[in-house]
């Protein structure tokens, strides 16, 4: 219990820093505006100041200097500038609420105790020695979270500080005023967690900074591994970790990364308006975001039409029964598997010996350079070198032998042709042209030009003996470089590798198929899945599992594209990749520290990689040296009951805990027949937001169930309703119906089952889709049926839900 005076303490100071701030922000505020006011104006005056001058060469490089010293003068107020708007609009954040905690610590070996107050940013006394609040991720602010009052020990760049925490206190401070203290005993945050996580859901991800939890923290400051695998359930921190250890690595290594050297993928476009106000609201600017789908896109979308990864799902979903349905589920497994990655790592080596597929180079409906003509020479190369290198050998002889038929086609009768074709504009185009070119050659020329313009007549050319003939040899140089532009052009970027036909040649028959990758297994129904994909590939197209494979044998061949830029990669829902995408990702970012987080009980696609299992390639990617795995157990998002609930749909999920936060049981309600299901849901839905919930999603499995729960409902009068599919791009509190994986990484105050039936989650791979869509509730559950249960759900013991009949 905080005794009085301690309440009347606190706030005195509270009051007494929220007047420095103010002080501070006052004092700053002109010098803000002034910077700012000096630097545009330095802007607007940028050409007044210098004068350029090229009359010599010492005028010119004067002139060049006065430009450079201006252009710096600039940059500096610049940068002034922005660091003093930072800091102002950083007190001006700490202003409300300057401060989280609070903790008194002894240091072994000092006489006192200093007191550490934790805000989202530092601020110093005027002296500019005495911290007033010390920024969360500041070494000592770790006792915070790691540890409840008693010995304890922090971490510095200068070694390990040890001795004793004697008080730690959580405040909740709102408009300057101190609304609740807590003083922690145990596990610290219990009681603001409660409060923090017993609120409504939001449109966006809030910060967590004050109630960061010991596990968590491990994950945020982990700075020794090149790769940190975090396993943890639904609900237990994973994005929010990821987002704070975005925040502390650019507050840490501030000197050296900046947000933009930071790449987050995420599951769909709406997560990431889902999570990007969290940075921001740190104070950072947020990092990169991006979906493995948009480097697809980016990288084969010119050359192949690709289905994304929610059209596969959808057809995994939704298609079964259909004809070819089962060779396509065994394609998309396959071609997500460690066995498929070495054969293709296998065929690489095959092709450097047989085998490589080219695309001639046609010009004017002539082959000029036979496909033929490229394989005898590549394979003619030192086979010692790699694919790539010899690749890179073929460019250069091509370019080379491009230049000498370009040189030979200058003849042709064609070229004549288009001479006599040239207009007027294009001939005294080019006979200007002519003229430059020469007069930079030509010393007599320039002599004519000068005289030309004395004279101002137009020199007569006829005087000049082979001149009609140069002109006529550059005219032809001319065209015939600009037909060949794009035949040099294509060579650069390797459109002589017939990748198509490369990649197709590859499902071949099984007897085949193993010669060329040493021997690897086929799945059942080989036959038909090669079919299949050869179909798509005669169309352009890609099925969605063929796109990563597809590259990787692209960039096996080419050369693999890097981006050594990019310091940290964080992978969210990192369950959801396969080993192959995982290597590739590795080597696009060949310099980057990798982050992955996810949680197998969610690996709703086929192609899913365990994150913790004793053999998963992703604890193999980095080795074990540079690898450190983190669990979570705790699940933070949903109430006691709704923990209980869920965890027993999966195999395994006792061993999830719940965060001790009471709530109401889930409602399992079961309905007479359709109308009365939509006109129920539609009820719990009105119900629902009269108490005050106002973020409520009906989710389905598959987008075409959502349709026709979105139909049903808009008739049942469910008009403020809003339909979400893979285009919608943000998301606004309400009443939204969305399929499962749209959802993923999401949360809402109450869900909506919409059919819990065993015709929609029955077969193992629904578990973890049902066990997705209960396990985004914080607040309610309710499932509904016409019919049946689900087994998943029939399996559960019934204390732990209620059930309602209509
Ligand atoms: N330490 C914490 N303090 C306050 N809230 C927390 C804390 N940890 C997690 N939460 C809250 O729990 C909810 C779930 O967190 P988050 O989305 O980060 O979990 P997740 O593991 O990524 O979940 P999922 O895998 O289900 O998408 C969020 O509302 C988050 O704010």
């Amino acid at each position: 219990m905080i005794k009085d005076n301690d309440w009347y303490q606190e706030q005195e100071r509270l009051e007494q820093v929220r007047n420095k701030l103010q002080a501070r922000m006052d004092e700053l505020e002109p010098e803000v505006d002034g910077l700012g006011a000096q630097a545009s104006d330095i802007r607007k005056r940028f050409w007044e100041e210098v004068t350029i001058n090229t009359a010599t060469d010492e005028d010119f490089e004067e002139s060049f200097y006065t430009i450079k010293q201006q252009s710096a003068v600039l940059a500096e107020r610049e940068r002034s500038h922005k660091r003093l708007v930072q800091q102002w609009n950083n007190m001006k954040r700490l202003l409300a609420s300057p401060y989280f905690g609070r903790i008194d610590f002894h240091e072994k070996g000092l006489n006192l105790s200093e007191q550490v107050y934790i805000g989202v940013t530092s601020f110093l006394d005027e002296d500019g020695l005495n911290f007033l609040i010390y920024d969360w991720r500041t070494p000592i602010a770790s006792l915070y979270y790691d540890y409840s009052p008693g010995p304890a020990s922090y971490v510095t760049p200068v070694g390990k500080i040890e001795g004793t925490m004697e008080l730690k206190r959580q405040f909740q401070i709102q408009n300057g005023q101190i609304r609740n203290m807590f003083d922690a005993t145990e596990t610290i945050g219990d009681e603001l967690l409660q409060q923090v996580l017993g609120k409504g859901a939001d449109s966006q991800m809030k910060s967590i900074v004050a109630t960061i939890q010991k596990e968590q923290n491990a994950i945020i400051r982990d700075d020794h591994h090149r790769m940190l695998i975090v396993q943890g359930s639904a609900g237990s921190g994973k994005t929010s970790a990821a987002l704070q250890r975005v925040a502390y690595l650019l507050y840490k290594h501030r000197q050296t990364i900046r947000a933009d050297q930071i790449v987050l993928f995420s599951p769909n476009p709406l997560f990431n308006s889902y999570i990007s106000t969290v940075l921001p609201e740190l104070g950072e600017e947020n990092m990169q975001q991006t979906t493995f789908q948009e480097y697809l896109d980016y990288w084969l979308g010119s050359a192949l039409s690709l289905e994304d990864v929610f059209d596969q799902i959808e057809y995994v979903l939704t298609a079964r029964g259909s004809a070819g349905y089962e060779a396509r589920i065994q394609g998309i497994e396959y071609k997500a598997s460690e066995v498929f990655m070495q054969s293709l790592q296998n065929y690489g080596l095959w092709l450097g010996q047989e085998g490589m597929q080219f695309n001639s180079i046609r010009f004017r409906d002539r082959e000029l350079i036979t496909a033929e003509q490229m394989k005898t020479t590549f394979y003619g190369y030192d086979r010692s070198l790699s694919v790539v290198n010899r690749i890179a050998l073929l460019q250069e002889w091509l370019l080379k032998e491009l230049a000498s038929l370009e040189r030979a086609e200058r003849e042709a009768p064609w070229v004549e042709e288009e001479l006599s074709y040239l207009d007027n504009d294009q001939y005294a185009e080019a006979f200007r042209s002519l003229h430059k070119e020469k007069e930079l050659l030509d010393l007599t020329e320039h002599y004519a030009v000068v005289r030309e313009k004395i004279t101002k007549q137009r020199r007569g050319d006829e005087g000049d003996f082979d001149y009609a003939v140069k002109e006529e040899q550059l005219l032809r140089r001319k065209v015939v470089k600009e037909h060949f532009a794009p035949l040099r052009r294509s060579v650069m970027k390797f459109k002589f590798v017939d990748v198509k036909r490369i990649y197709a040649q590859l499902f071949a028959d099984e007897s085949v198929y193993r010669e060329r990758t040493n021997g690897a297994v086929t799945p059942p129904l080989w036959l038909e899945m090669c079919k299949q994909t050869k179909e798509k590939l005669a169309n352009n197209e890609l099925f969605h599992e063929d796109a990563t494979p597809y590259l990787y044998v692209k960039e096996m061949i080419e050369g693999v594209r890097t981006n050594t830029d990019i310091r940290h990669v964080f992978v969210d829902e990192g369950q959801d990749y396969s080993p192959l995408q995982y290597e590739y990702l590795k080597k696009l970012f060949s310099r980057a520290r990798m982050t992955v987080l996810g949680d197998f009980g969610q690996a709703i696609f086929l192609q899913a990689t365990s994150l913790d299992a004793d053999d998963s390639p992703l604890l193999r990617l980095f080795g074990e040296n540079e690898t450190r795995l983190i669990r979570l157990v705790r699940s933070y998002r949903s109430t006691r009951e709704i923990v209980e609930f869920t965890r027993l749909m999966l195999t395994g999920g006792e061993g999830i805990l719940p965060f001790q936060r009471g709530g109401h049981k889930p409602i399992l309600v079961q309905t007479e027949g359709e109308d009365q299901r939509y006109s129920q849901i539609w009820a719990d839905i009105e119900g629902l937001m009269a108490e005050g919930f106002d973020s409520i999603a009906v989710i389905t499995k598959s987008a075409s169930e959502s349709r026709e729960a979105y139909a049903s409902l808009r008739v049942h009068g469910g008009g403020k309703l809003r339909l979400i599919t893979k285009d919608t791009l943000g998301f606004h509190k309400g009443v939204v119906v969305i399929p499962v994986y749209l959802a993923k990484g999401v949360e809402f105050d109450a869900v909506l089952i919409h059919d819990a039936s065993p015709e929609t989650y029955a077969q193992e791979n629904e578990r973890k889709l049902l066990y997705t869509a209960c396990t985004r509730a914080m607040h309610r559950l309710h499932l509904f049926t016409t019919g049946e249960w689900s087994p998943f759900v029939q399996a559960l013991p019934a204390n732990l839900y209620e059930l309602r009949s209509y």
